[in-house]
């Protein structure tokens, strides 16, 4: 188990420090926090307390993983932090809904609340319309709320009507304009909506139900909105304005989208791929009612890639606006994220939290971020790859700021621009420009913007950052054809850190879990540890072959620990795939491995055949094996295969004879096991197991044929058409592995390692180490597993150990082979 907490240590700096804690499931705080105070201090002692928010911990008590230490948990040694607010505790509250800085949420616990855009007002707005000290917004003893302008440059307009002298009264749900701002104005006394029962997403358990109070007043909010009230999408890829008050809750506001965040209620990721609003963006409001908000929405669908260009800084905000709306509205089984952003690693690695960002289609990196050269190149091979290929109904965006570097790098991003939507890729550009004004035309703006950053061309909608201050937004679709114009939402980057920290732990519901992460799979995995055996003894062994049920099949270590099937029970042959290099031999050695320990040499013999090399050998000293062939040998091995045709003949005999139940189940199992399968059923000319490939073809095929009813399993190293399991290596660490079998989803996981000598703990050890984000794109750190270089391996230790529990099983039933 992975994961990622921030530290405040003593007297830490106010962001503290981010880490990352690999440990067993269950691994309670208290075996961690000495380390986590050294990696945050070098020298500091066991903090003597520990809070989470404002909850002081038990260490030993707390487990890592369980909450609250969840990812994105934020631990304090020696002081308690603010908790999460809870509107519903309070009488009333101002959302920012629109504007250069929205998404705020801001509580009002009675007397006056003042707003401007000093860093001392209590809604403080980066606003550059907005005065130092705009105006009060007062909550009063009897529940009412009133504004007043203090005299503010730009002046307040309450649902359009201007407040000249206050305080003026506020209605619940009116719209306060303060420069390009809009604040809605929540007070508690309207009745809930009623809510649509939906599963909420999944998040561990909370104790003591902190955060309930805002789900319910969230759903006050937000629940209205319900998907099938929604109205059919058509094609605007320039962009649409959309009407009305139920526009305005079906692309919810940021203020909303923070609370989705927060509160985890029916609303969070709520859009899945086929639903009508799915891959829709609200990048801000028309500006044409003084009492409504319609939103500007663009459909990425539609669109195919977007553009945003502008000034760098309000740039930036609008794109984390889009991001963060992404990201609340779908599931990562949904959507994928990914970010080439070189050089800027400090304005989005906040994306790392976001569980839209993990490697799931097995992309060698910790998170699918690119903030190097390097890494950028990575990012483009995965996604290229996937050009030209049916998607799988899972899309991805991907955010682009900044210049990809060489001239391959930005072929492949010019590439995906052009060819990405098809795929179910869609870009998100942004590119640096100076708002367009009118010195600086519209179009003008667009042309120098497209010839810094080609990709935008292929945009099917671009937003170009208007006016003097960059707050308003005019959407360009294809071809230059005019879109509407909006005031532009942007978020600051301490709303961004808080919304994605708060998605950090957030699973899909248990419906539609999440394919376990490749990355949280360890870098190696010692067979004996996953088969419980870290100690094999004779006894230990023939314990096992006693309480036999089946053949199971340990294939290594996945996402929640072993992965095992029953090969008993397997429809059809085994084929084990992949490149050179990639761990096939040992993975078939370690299948080999697991067999022995399932099942005794009585009731259970092997057959290694090596199709080239002898990577086999050290299994053939398993007391199963009773027959160990190589295609270098062609006498030996068209005996074999002759032998093999005779047994299965014998079998068949038995079982056409066999009473009710058939005879066969009498007869010991047989598992054919054969390495380099390819070079053994078409060796290349001059090969010396030429003379033998047909008849060895024609056993193998006999086993596929009738070897399932007769209690004979195939396990092949190379393609296999017709497998009915297949074990895909699938390449970055050695032995990364996928279980793929029909109808069932794919399981990522690390095969087990039987040939070398690794120290039992190796795996197993807490360990915490310091976030880099700028790190977090390239491939995991290997950590390297201490190989023991002398002595037994396992397979060695199993082999010993399996020979001397033989001795004194009952004598076994021989297959009669060579
Ligand atoms: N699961 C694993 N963990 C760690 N190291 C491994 C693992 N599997 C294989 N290796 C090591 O990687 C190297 C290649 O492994 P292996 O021979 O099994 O690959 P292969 O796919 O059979 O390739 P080839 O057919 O070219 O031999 C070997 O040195 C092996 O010890």
């Amino acid at each position: 188990m992975q994961i990622r907490l921030t530290v405040l240590g003593h007297g830490d700096a106010e962001g503290g420090t981010d880490v990352q804690v690999t440990a067993p499931d269950g691994t309670p705080l208290d075996a961690v926090l000495g380390t986590l105070a050294t990696t945050v201090a070098p020298g500091a002692s066991v903090p003597a307390v520990v809070f989470c928010e404002d909850r002081r911990l038990d260490p030993r008590r707390t487990a890592l993983g369980s909450p609250p230490l969840v990812d994105g948990a934020v631990l304090a040694f020696h002081r308690p932090l603010d908790a999460a607010p809870v509107p519903a505790q309070v009488p009333a509250t101002v959302l920012v809904v629109a504007g250069p800085d929205a998404g705020g949420v801001h509580l009002l616990r009675g007397g006056e609340a003042r707003v401007g855009r000093s860093a001392e007002a209590d809604v403080p707005l980066d606003d550059p319309d907005v005065s130092r000290t705009h105006c009060a917004i007062a909550l009063h003893p009897d529940g009412s709320v009133t504004v007043t302008d203090l005299g503010s440059t730009n002046g307040t307009l309450l649902d359009g009507a201007p407040v000249r002298h206050g305080p003026v009264p506020v209605r619940s749900g009116a719209l306060l304009r303060i420069g390009e701002s809009v604040l809605r104005v929540v007070a508690r006394r309207a009745a809930p909506p009623p809510v649509p029962p939906r599963p909420p997403a999944q998040v561990p358990a909370q104790r003591g139900g902190g955060r309930r109070g805002l789900a319910e007043w969230a759903r006050e909010r937000l629940g209205g909105a319900a998907p099938e009230a929604a109205e059919p999408v058509r094609p605007a890829p320039g962009g649409a304005v959309r009407r009305g008050e139920a526009a305005e809750a079906r692309w919810p506001d940021l203020a909303a989208v923070l609370l989705m965040a927060l509160d985890r209620g029916p609303r969070l990721w709520e859009r899945g791929a086929a639903h009508p609003d799915a891959f829709t963006v609200r990048l801000g409001a028309a500006q044409q009612a003084p009492d409504v908000l319609p939103p500007v929405t663009v459909s990425l669908t539609d669109a195919g890639s977007l553009g945003l260009v502008g000034p760098r800084e309000r740039l930036a905000g609008v794109a984390r606006a889009v991001v963060a709306q992404l990201a609340a509205s779908h599931p990562p089984g949904a959507l994928e994220l990914v970010a080439l952003a070189p050089g800027r690693a400090d304005a989005w690695s906040w994306l790392g939290w976001l569980p839209h960002v993990r490697p799931e289609r097995g992309q060698d990196c910790s998170l699918l971020l690119g903030f190097d050269a390097r890494q950028v190149a990575a990012r483009l091979r995965e996604l290229t790859r996937r050009l030209g290929v049916p998607g799988d109904g899972r899309r991805t965006v991907v955010l682009v700021d900044g210049d990809p570097g060489g001239a391959d790098t930005r072929a492949a991003l010019d590439r995906l621009a052009a060819e990405g939507p098809a795929a179910g890729i869609h870009l998100l550009v942004l590119a640096e420009a100076p708002s367009a004004t009118a010195s600086s035309p519209l179009a003008e703006t667009l042309a120098a913007a497209s010839a810094a950053v080609p990709a935008l061309r292929d945009c099917g909608t671009v937003g170009v950052l208007t006016g003097p201050v960059a707050t308003a937004l005019r959407l360009v679709g294809a071809g230059g054809v005019p879109g509407p114009t909006a005031g532009a939402d942007a978020v600051s980057p301490a709303w961004a850190e808080r919304f994605a920290r708060a998605l950090a732990p957030v699973r899909e519901d248990a419906a539609t879990p999440p394919p376990p992460s490749a990355s949280a799979l360890p870098e190696s995995c010692r067979l004996l540890d996953a088969l419980e055996l870290a100690r094999v003894t004779p006894g230990a062994l023939r314990e096992r072959w006693a309480r036999r049920s089946g053949l199971p099949l340990v294939l290594g270590t996945a996402a929640e620990g072993p992965l095992a099937l029953d090969l008993a029970e397997a429809p059809g042959p085994v084929a084990v795939e992949g490149a050179p290099g990639s761990g096939r031999t040992e993975l078939l050695s370690a299948l080999a491995a697991s067999l022995a320990t399932g099942a005794g040499p009585g009731d259970l013999s092997l057959l290694l055949v090596e199709g080239a090399g002898e990577g086999l050998r050290p299994c053939a000293e398993l007391p199963h094996v009773t027959s160990y062939v190589g295609a270098t040998d062609p006498v030996r091995m068209r005996a074999f295969t002759q032998a093999l045709r005779d047994e299965l003949k014998r079998r068949a005999a038995v079982a056409a004879e066999g009473g009710p139940g058939g005879g066969v189940g009498a007869l010991p199992w047989l598992a054919v096991l054969v390495d380099d399968f390819d070079a053994l059923t078409s060796p290349p000319l001059g090969a010396p197991g030429r003379p033998a490939a047909g008849s060895v073809v024609r056993a193998l095929d006999a086993v596929v044929q009738d070897g399932h009813t007769l209690r004979v399993r195939l396990i092949v190293a190379g393609a296999l058409p017709g497998a009915a399991i297949r074990l895909a290596l699938t390449g970055g660490p050695v032995g990364r592995a996928e279980l793929r079998r029909p109808s069932a989803p794919a399981v990522p996981f690390q095969a087990g390692r039987v040939t070398a000598r690794i120290p039992r703990t190796s795996t197993l050890r807490p360990t915490v180490t310091r976030l880099d984000w700028a790190r977090a794109g390239d491939p995991p750190a290997r950590r390297p597993v201490r190989e023991l270089g002398n002595g037994p391996t396992d397979v060695a230790l199993l082999a010993s150990a399996a020979a001397r529990a033989a001795r004194g099983e009952r004598a076994a039933t021989p297959a009669t082979l060579v």
